[in-house]
């Protein structure tokens, strides 16, 4: 079965805790551009509501709005405009100062770079606090632009960027990893994917996330599936652990019992890359209760 967009883009987004300050989820989508599946099916994604319409421009947001949209502008048959942070053009320039998520900055963007009234789609790869995205709006109606929407591959949603920018009357296109990403950060106090897994104590799983070695408990997320007594699973759930087969994060190890069996089954989890993927093959241990 063909996997959804959703788990085609979640899995091949990289979460690094504490980057680039302690307490930030960083969102990596180098490994998503480096994935060549996954980044045709988001820069579809995004281009896909405005094939056919008239849009004239699309405006990237340094740097990572930079690769995605000027694969989407060339898709959409449009122009690029870059907005960069400060100092980086040598014509004349607007510029605006902003706050992020984890500090403040300024982006400035070429005067003559959209001509009044144009048709702009605004793009980023993420929206946050949607700081960035409110004062590339602010940058671009100064110099007339007509924007169509902004969009983007990932939404955090608790920080409430989508709100900021609807408030300003710019319609949002983000939904396809928002909820994906929003139970993800929900489960696992360092972003990552439950596997079905826990260690004997129930605080965490995996050995090298420094929130589980302080024992952050792991959440079952809402949309897992329940654990199944044909695969050896349910029973024994809250005790099982497991050791991945092609995981690189392999859990803590366990004392061997002879009571215990191994189940060879699927779950989400790292694949032979270390890349996240909604299905990889997990070796089991069903301890007694
Ligand atoms: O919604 P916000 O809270 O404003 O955050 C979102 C912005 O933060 C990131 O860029 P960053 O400023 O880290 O720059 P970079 O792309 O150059 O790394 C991201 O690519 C967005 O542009
Ligand atoms: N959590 C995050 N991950 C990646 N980029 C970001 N920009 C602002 N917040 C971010």
């Amino acid at each position: 079965m063909k996997p959804s967009l959703e788990d085609t883009l979640l899995a091949a987004i990289r979460t690094i805790p504490d980057y680039p300050k302690p307490g930030i989820l960083f969102r990596d989508i180098t490994t998503l551009l480096s994935d060549a599946r996954a980044f045709r099916r988001a820069i579809d994604e995004l281009v896909h509501p405005y094939a056919g319409q008239k849009v004239d421009k699309i405006a990237g947001i340094e740097a990572r709005g930079f690769i995605l949209g000027g694969a989407v502008a060339h898709q959409l048959s449009a122009g690029f405009v870059p907005i960069r942070k400060k100092g980086k053009l040598p014509y004349e320039t607007v510029r605006i100062a902003y706050s992020l998520e984890y500090g403040l900055d300024e982006m400035e963007m070429h005067r003559d770079g959209v001509s009044p009234g144009e048709k702009v789609i605004l793009i980023d790869d993420l929206i946050a606090t949607g700081g960035t995205a409110a004062a590339a709006v602010q940058l671009l109606r100064q110099i007339g632009a007509d924007i169509i929407a902004a969009c983007f591959v990932i939404d955090l949603p608790d920080l409430g960027g989508r709100e900021k920018l609807e408030g300003l009357g710019v319609p949002v296109n983000a939904d396809r990893v928002r909820r994906a990403l929003r139970e993800c950060s929900a489960f696992s106090p360092c972003g990552r994917r439950w596997i079905g897994a826990q260690r004997r104590d129930g605080r965490g799983c995996w050995t090298e996330c420094c929130r589980c070695q302080a024992g952050a408990p792991l959440i079952r997320p809402s949309f897992a599936r329940p654990p199944s007594p044909t695969r050896g699973e349910g029973r024994s759930y809250p005790t099982f652990t497991s050791t991945a087969l092609s995981n690189s994060m392999t859990l803590s190890p366990v004392e061997s019992k002879a009571s215990e069996r191994s189940v060879s089954t699927r779950q989400p989890g790292r694949d032979a890359m270390g890349r996240w993927a909604s299905a990889v093959r997990v070796k089991v241990t069903v301890s007694p209760a």
